[in-house]
């Protein structure tokens, strides 16, 4: 199932090559991107109608969702469900109340003070993904952290279900979360409208949310041209799985399944110890694989996906690091040995109880997590993505005594004579 390759035979070439995904090679995706954001700019909401007929198959009748809609929607939600959705909120309002630690007033220098402080961003736009499965637990990741941040105008985009309507469950967590602004509207048109503003959806300072490649190009092109802020590049799912001797190969595939069933462009990579567990995992693949009722979408992503042996964990860790997987899976009971290792990853699960898809709904982590090596660089969602951190700092006399004269040297070092008399004028003459 998996195609294998011995980590000791790969070139750094090949390597790099393997570590390649979802990159727009022939600018097909951008172009046509493009030419829904430039529609969007000049059409507004009559572009959104005419793209939901084109990519969604339906035209929603409103893309507002009334208040008394979105309440009878909600009432749809069956008790389990709603008991379920209640934990979920529960465990991930927890792990992110705490992330707003106030800093500490520091004196730099004596009568010199800095401090930070935390300002929410006032409007924010939230992209539900519901292409191929409708995602409630993803407004619940940025919903919840946007509320705790405090966010005044939180607006709320996800695509028609088949009927034309926005999925109860949506409604349901919109309302948990105290959310009002929600629209049926999807792919790159909604996050054009968000980062333009149309006749109905207002524009946001900052968009948020996963999506597939359309969604996930849309993001980039409008914080580039129009200079809207992202959270980051949260594209199709993937999850990199280390494994040796001590993992379960059957909780293996059942979690590179989990993720491969997203979409056919995910990635589910397996990084192992010894031919022989990647053989296993690759036959409980096929035997579970057969069961799923999203096989065809789970089988495209592994057809796109592989296995590498390694001599041992430390060459495992390597690879990963290179991989820099969205979701990494550490199925080993070695697992604590190798955390200081890990350099680049979204969010890691250790050990052979540890099925991603925990943090996916409810364990408290955030599952909006950068995609395609974008964890080299970037964090998963969290209440600090939904603030602004601004500096304050206060300057007595005595300060400005103590310091002025550093200030005066680096402003003639630097040949900006007007810095160092604004310094020097205060200090009783320039
Ligand atoms: N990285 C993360 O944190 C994370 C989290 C959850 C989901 N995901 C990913 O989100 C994605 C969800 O994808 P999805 O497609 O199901 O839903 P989606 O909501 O992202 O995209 C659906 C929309 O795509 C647009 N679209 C479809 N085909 C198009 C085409 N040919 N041209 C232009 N636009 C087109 C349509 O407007 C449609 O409404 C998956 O790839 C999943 O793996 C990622
Ligand atoms: N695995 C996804 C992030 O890549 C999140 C998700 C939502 N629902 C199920 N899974
Ligand atoms: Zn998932």
């Amino acid at each position: 199932m998996l195609k294998a390759y011995s980590y000791a035979k790969l070139s750094a070439l090949e390597i790099a090559g393997l570590c390649e995904r979802n990159i727009d090679v022939s600018n097909k995706i951008s172009k046509t991107v493009e030419e829904i954001i430039d529609r969007v700019k000049d059409a507004g909401d009559h572009a959104l109608s005419d793209f939901a007929e084109k990519f969604d198959g339906v035209i929603p009748e409103r893309l507002f969702v009334e208040k008394e809609e979105l309440g009878k929607l909600a009432a749809q939600v069956n008790e389990k469900a709603r008991k379920a959705l209640q934990v979920a909120y529960a465990n991930i309002y927890k792990f992110h109340q705490t992330q707003l630690a106030r800093e500490e007033k520091i004196e730099t220098t004596g009568g010199v003070s800095c401090w930070r402080e935390y300002r929410a961003i006032q409007k924010v736009g939230l992209y539900i993904p519901g292409g191929t499965a409708v995602l409630p637990s993803t407004l619940l990741m940025l919903g919840i952290p946007a509320k705790i941040a405090g966010c005044r105008d939180i607006v709320v985009c996800c695509p028609p279900g088949k009927d034309g309507k926005l999925s109860p469950y949506i409604a349901y967590v919109a309302k948990i979360l105290g959310i009002e602004k929600v629209y049926i509207v999807g792919g790159a048109q909604a996050i054009a409208a968000m980062a333009l503003g149309t006749e109905t959806i207002p524009k946001v300072s900052k968009l948020f949310g996963p999506g597939n490649q359309y969604v996930t190009r849309a993001k980039m092109i409008v914080h580039s041209r129009y200079g809207v802020a992202i959270d980051m590049p949260a594209g199709p799912s993937e999850v990199l799985v280390i494994a040796d001797e001590s993992c379960r190969p059957d909780f293996v595939a059942a979690d590179l399944l989990a993720q491969a069933e997203h979409s056919p462009d995910s990635q589910a990579i397996l990084v192992a110890t010894s031919a022989g567990i990647i053989e296993k995992v690759n036959k409980s693949l096929s035997d579970q694989l057969a069961e799923l009722p999203r096989m065809e979408i789970a089988g495209k992503a592994l057809s796109n996906s592989y296995a590498i042996e390694t001599a041992n964990l430390n060459e495992a860790v390597t690879f990963a690091n290179h991989y820099a997987s969205e979701h990494l899976i550490l199925a080993s009971e070695q697992y604590e040995s190798l955390i200081p290792q890990i350099r680049n990853a979204g969010s890691v699960f250790l050990g052979n109880f540890a099925p991603e898809a925990a943090g996916d709904y409810a364990s408290g982590t955030n599952h909006t997590l950068p995609t395609s090596g974008f964890a080299r660089a970037y964090s998963g969602v969290s209440v600090d993505a939904f603030v602004k951190k601004v500096t304050f700092q206060h300057i007595t006399e005595e300060g400005i005594a103590n310091l002025g004269p550093i200030i005066e040297t680096l402003a003639e070092i630097e040949g900006l004579e007007a810095h160092r008399r604004s310094v020097a004028i205060r200090r009783g003459g320039i």
